[in-house]
């Protein structure tokens, strides 16, 4: 399921959590993120997404299993772990009159990193925020004070940033603002770990997609490779009479005939302009192929999909 990725920037390997109570909320979780990816990770409220989190960041202790971020272990070697580490939570908890330079710069010393003004104002600016150092985080845009919350999480130049629901609770237009700015964090060379709820979330802004449902991580995929399987559909069509062999002119198709030849099964994509299906329909009949019903399946990982929504209403 997940592939190797060479000299990974975060390498989770059998990870397991039980809480104190004896509620276990991940098990035996494994993966490997390249530097410089934005990776999602996709899943239902309580399945787990931000106990990984904390785990990552040593915020929680782990039951099973070890946690590398560039090469340090979170739990043997916690504070050179979490020094590479940028979280983003999802509130601005700070001093509303203080400057958006003092708060950056604040969280750059609680690291205890020396201050530099040079890498206070590349943040900034790469998050469009230069223009406002001045301003007083009160009157910032909702938008504006997200960025703040990203800048102060890259204060200390962490290789890993994490982006806990970046959409959580905004407006549709802030929340296009949020995958841009998520999108222009590439350029920066930084490895962008975020979670949400949503599929579409996911595909605007994710190289890679990871699904976690109830502690399990249970799909890893690049997300063209998943949005193309999301796209993938069966059509079957239920014969009248066996059919011997799949006639010529249909070789184009990729057809199944069923063991008891009673059944053709075309697989397609629904995201192609045409699924070609009105043409099969007419070549069968040129052909004299009469059939008794249709059906259409969708790809099991759509009823993956549909069991996780499911799950979360
Ligand atoms: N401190 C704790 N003690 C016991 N159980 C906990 C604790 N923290 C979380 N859990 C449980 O672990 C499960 C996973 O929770 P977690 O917060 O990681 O899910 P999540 O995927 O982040 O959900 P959401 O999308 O709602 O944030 C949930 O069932 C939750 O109730």
């Amino acid at each position: 399921m997940t592939e190797t990725i060479n000299d990974p920037i975060l390498s989770i390997k059998h990870v397991g959590k039980t809480y104190e109570g004896g509620f276990t909320a991940l098990k035996d979780v494994n993966l490997d993120i390249a530097k410089g990816e934005i990776f999602a990770l996709l899943g239902p409220n309580g399945a787990g997404k931000t106990t990984l989190i904390s785990l990552v960041c040593g915020l929680a202790r782990l039951s099973e299993g070890t946690i590398h971020v560039d090469g340090h272990d979170v739990t043997k070697d916690f504070r050179k772990a979490r020094a590479k580490i940028g979280l983003v939570p999802q509130e601005l908890t700070t001093d509303a009159f203080e400057t958006v330079w003092n708060t950056v710069s604040f969280s750059r010393g609680l690291f205890g990193k020396p201050k530099d003004p040079a890498v206070i104002e590349r943040v900034l600016r790469s998050l469009t925020l230069y223009d406002k150092k001045d301003n007083k985080l009160r009157t910032l845009s909702g938008g504006m004070k997200r960025r703040v919350l990203i800048a102060k999480a890259l204060s200390h130049e962490p290789e890993v940033l994490f982006l806990d629901e970046p959409t959580a609770g905004v407006d549709v237009a802030l929340r296009r603002e949020m995958w841009n700015v998520v999108g222009d964090l590439r350029k920066t060379g930084v490895t962008v770990i975020l979670t949400t709820h949503y599929i579409e979330e996911a595909e605007m802004m994710a190289d890679r997609i990871g699904v976690i449902s109830k502690g399990r991580l249970i799909l890893v995929e690049k997300k063209d490779e998943l949005m193309r399987k999301l796209g993938h559909k069966e059509l079957t069509i239920k014969l009248q009479e066996p059919l011997d062999q799949i006639p010529d002119n249909l070789s184009g198709y990729e057809l199944e005939l069923s063991p008891d030849r009673m059944d053709l099964t075309y697989s397609y994509d629904t995201h192609a302009e045409r699924t070609g299906i009105a043409s099969l329909m007419r070549l069968l009949a040129e052909d004299g192929v009469r059939f008794r019903d249709i059906a259409t399946k969708q790809s099991s990982l759509e009823e993956i999909f549909v069991g996780l929504v499911e799950e979360k209403a």
